[in-house]
């Protein structure tokens, strides 16, 4: 059987933003514009990490690009990084934007963004990959108070 050719694979990084790292109520999902087989699914601001870059500077600098704002990072969300397809995977951070932020805007990649909380976490359509992911934040999502 001929050797199949070697397949790098793709470490993605981006952000599962939210309201407060302690009890999060709330995530940010974006809208993406490209490629045109993706253009409409929302997902997790990110990208893809670049050589010689960390998982976590990779997560705060495609914030900047996408959405105008700083981060601050927490712990990385679930036991590793999620399987996206059978060449990328992407780690996902919890983040929360530092004092004095603008509100995140759809800068680059998206054409618009959406804070969700438990209730309509599903409204929207994410990427296929994501929706595992989804799950698990489902669980971990506080309700707010009323
Ligand atoms: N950012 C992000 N990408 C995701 C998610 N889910 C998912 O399947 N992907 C896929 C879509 C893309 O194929 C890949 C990320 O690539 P990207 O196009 O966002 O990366 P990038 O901003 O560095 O773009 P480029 O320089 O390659 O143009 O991972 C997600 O939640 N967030």
């Amino acid at each position: 059987m001929p050797a199949r050719p070697h397949q790098p694979c793709v470490l993605v990084s981006a952000v599962a933003l939210v309201d407060d790292l302690s009890r999060p109520t709330r995530v940010l999902a974006a809208r993406r514009t490209r490629p045109a087989s993706l253009a409409g699914g929302w997902e997790f601001p990110g990208g893809k990490v670049e050589p010689g870059e960390t998982s976590a500077h990779a997560a705060r600098r495609e914030v900047q690009e996408e959405l105008g704002l700083r981060v601050r990072l927490g712990e990385r969300v679930g036991p590793g990084a999620w399987t996206l397809s059978t060449t990328a995977v992407m780690d996902l951070w919890w983040a929360t934007a530092l004092p004095g932020e603008p509100w995140p805007r759809p800068l680059q990649d998206h054409d618009q963004v959406r804070w969700l909380t438990l209730k309509d976490l599903f409204e929207v359509a994410w990427l296929t990959a994501d929706l595992p992911i989804v799950e698990h934040l489902a669980g971990l999502l506080h309700t707010p108070c009323s």
